[in-house]
């Protein structure tokens, strides 16, 4: 059993991390389903009444509750599968959730850019209302996601991916991480220096993670993660 979380502030690669995670066949439980579920069994409009009710939730159950009704689904599909990913962690709160539940079977991988380049991928993206159309501009996005706990659930992730480099480089970054329940190197940071040697242990010499390990530096195009590409180094 394995449970994978994402958490990580808008455009910073969350949504690309679940559909690497369902091109691999693991099942992907958001929050936003969550919500949604409750939404449509309370009666109301999953497309128009979801704030509300995410609010209601908290308001009515306390932080952690749309965590707490995401468990059955998680654990709905730990029945038929090893892992499942978790998308949509938005405090500490729910991180000890998740870590009260399923223990060291927990990973938690917080996806990490800078505010300009997250801005510049959500402009390409299209998808939101832009801030001169009168749309949430990403600094104000950013500040109402703080508010939920979401620094503080960043500081408790297992492993840090900075999501600064290609794509395919952060496509293959995460599938590894999935596949081997590890970083399957050593160029992402763990905050969590306790946590190190669990990552290490659980797949670090799994190989499978070691082709993808290597070939990782020829995918980067992108020129942003110049110190990370130096230091990578063959695994011993
Ligand atoms: N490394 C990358 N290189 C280029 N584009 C990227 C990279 N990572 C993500 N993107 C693109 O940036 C946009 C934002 O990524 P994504 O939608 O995964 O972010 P998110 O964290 O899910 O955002 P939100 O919280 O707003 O839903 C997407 O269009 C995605 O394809």
């Amino acid at each position: 059993m394995h449970v994978i979380g994402t958490v990580g502030l808008p455009g910073s690669g969350k949504g690309e991390a679940a559909t690497v995670a369902r091109e691999d066949g693991i099942p992907v439980v958001t929050m936003g389903d969550v919500v949604r579920q409750e939404t449509a069994d309370r009666g109301l409009d999953p497309t128009k009444d979801h704030g509300t009710v995410a609010q209601a939730l908290r308001e009515e159950n306390g932080p952690a509750a749309i965590a707490e009704r995401s468990l059955p689904m998680i654990e709905d599909r730990l029945q038929n599968h090893e892992t499942v990913l978790v998308d949509g962690i938005r405090s500490d709160t729910e991180v000890d959730t998740f870590e009260e539940r399923f223990g060291e079977s927990f990973t938690l991988i917080s996806i990490e850019a800078p505010f300009e380049v997250r801005a510049d991928r959500i402009d390409a993206r299209g998808r939101d209302v832009r801030e001169a159309d009168g749309g949430e501009g990403l600094a104000a996005r950013d500040e109402r996601e703080r508010g939920f706990g979401m620094d503080d659930a960043m500081d408790r992730a297992d492993i840090v991916v900075e999501n600064t480099d290609s794509l395919e480089a952060f496509h293959e970054r995460i599938r590894s991480i999935i596949r081997t329940g590890s970083t399957g190197d050593d160029r992402d940071s763990d905050r969590d220096g306790d946590r190190d040697s669990d990552n290490n242990e659980s797949g670090g010499d799994n190989p499978e993670a070691e082709p993808e390990s290597e070939s990782e530096p020829e995918l980067g195009v992108d020129t942003t993660t110049e110190t990370e590409a130096e230091t990578e180094e063959p695994q011993p």
